[in-house]
């Protein structure tokens, strides 16, 4: 059994980390933060959680509490995992972020787009961007895991097959996104009242939202040297529901294309939390809901040259807490699939 702290339980992406690990063979959740909620039981605010964390009570972030534990999680707004990591470094605790504060490996353009100083530029070179089907390799020695945020997830697994073989344009690249509103997070705010959201459907951030330095990294990551430079017209929507992100994403092939399903197939045979839908498919969100899955479809349509993928994840789930519980696995040489194994819920 190895110890977790997670700092920020109270918001949505913090207990879901809770609902995931009560039933994790290998976990003990040891400390769970909320400054708000200092001394509460967990069960008394989260009722769906009775049973398993009956002795687990709110704390303040405590350095020398969490330095106990085997790892810790940040389910904490951008800056709070900058501010504590240095500590928890020293102490040789291994960390997973679900928040942006490591992702993006150049300080300038993280203060550029998150509108402040990075705090902890020293650590940067050392965080491990924790997108597995990407970068499971270097996951497993990582002290420190930048998780991806939640569009980024879905849009480039959706365009990694697409650019890692030089298929299509990569300075031609769209994703229009559209997400569920607890990808906001759980704070209250008048834009993510039922009455604001509901029967409705908006674009937003179209201008420049800061996941976009972030996609374009991870893309460009994968590009083959001399090909030309990732860049992405990325444009998120907000969609009346609660879970979910579909990712519609649209790129121009270079010439002639090869079978892309089976394309799509292959780069994601042995991947546990990638499903390949059959030709002609169209993923749901609803396919993935409360799952660590992400579920893609591609097509081409009448022929031409535009390819079309289509992805959706939960954006809880695969998108932060599901995603962070994989790097986890995958850090403590645990089954990558562990305690994430369950089936999308439905209806
Ligand atoms: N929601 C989503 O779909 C996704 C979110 N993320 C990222 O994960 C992180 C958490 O998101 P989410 O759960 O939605 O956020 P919420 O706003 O729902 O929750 C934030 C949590 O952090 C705690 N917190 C806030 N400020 C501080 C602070 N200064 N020091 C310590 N704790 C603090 C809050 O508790 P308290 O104030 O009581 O201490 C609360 O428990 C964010 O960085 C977000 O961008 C990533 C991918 C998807
Ligand atoms: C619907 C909605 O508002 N989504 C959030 C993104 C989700 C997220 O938390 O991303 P980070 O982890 O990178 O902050 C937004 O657009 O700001």
């Amino acid at each position: 059994m190895i110890k977790a702290g997670i700092v920020g339980g109270t918001g949505y992406t913090g207990v879901e980390l809770l609902r995931l690990l009560a039933v994790h063979p290998k976990v003990k959740v040891d400390v769970i933060t909320s400054r708000a909620e200092e001394g509460v039981p967990v069960t008394q605010l989260f009722t769906n959680l009775r049973g398993h964390y009956d002795e687990l009570a709110f704390s303040v972030p405590d350095p020398d509490r969490l330095g106990e534990c085997d790892v810790v999680f940040f389910a904490t707004p951008h800056g709070v995992a900058q501010a504590m990591m240095p500590e928890l470094m020293k102490r040789g605790v291994r960390v997973v972020d679900l928040s942006a504060d490591f992702r993006i490996r150049d300080a300038e353009l993280w203060a550029k787009w998150y509108g402040k100083p990075h705090g902890c530029p020293e650590l940067i070179g050392s965080a491990v961007y924790g997108l597995p089907e990407v970068n499971r390799h270097l996951i497993a020695d990582a002290q420190l895991i930048a998780c991806p945020g939640c569009y980024p997830t879905a849009t480039q697994l959706g365009f990694l097959p697409l650019l890692e073989n030089n298929l299509v344009d990569p300075s031609r690249l769209i994703a229009n996104a559209a997400s569920g509103t607890s990808g906001a997070g759980r704070q209250a705010s008048i834009d993510n009242l039922l009455s604001e959201v509901a029967d409705s459907f908006k674009a937003y951030g179209s201008a420049g939202h800061r996941h976009l330095p972030e996609i374009e990294q991870g893309l460009n990551a994968v590009l083959p040297k001399g090909v030309g430079r990732a860049q992405l017209t990325f444009v998120p929507h907000l969609l009346p529901m609660v879970r979910g992100i579909h990712a519609t994403l649209y790129a121009t092939l270079r010439g002639d294309a090869c079978d892309l399903q089976a394309l799509y197939e292959e780069r994601y045979a042995n991947e546990p939390f990638v499903d390949v839908l059959p030709a002609g498919s169209h993923p749901q969100t609803r396919s993935v809901k409360s799952s660590n899955m992400c579920r893609i479809a591609v097509c081409r349509p009448q022929q031409r040259d535009t390819v079309v993928v289509m992805s959706v994840i939960d954006n809880l789930t695969k998108g932060a807490s599901g995603q962070a519980i994989q790097n986890m696995n995958i850090m403590f040489g645990f089954d990558e699939t562990m305690g994430l194994a369950a089936p999308a819920l439905l209806p």
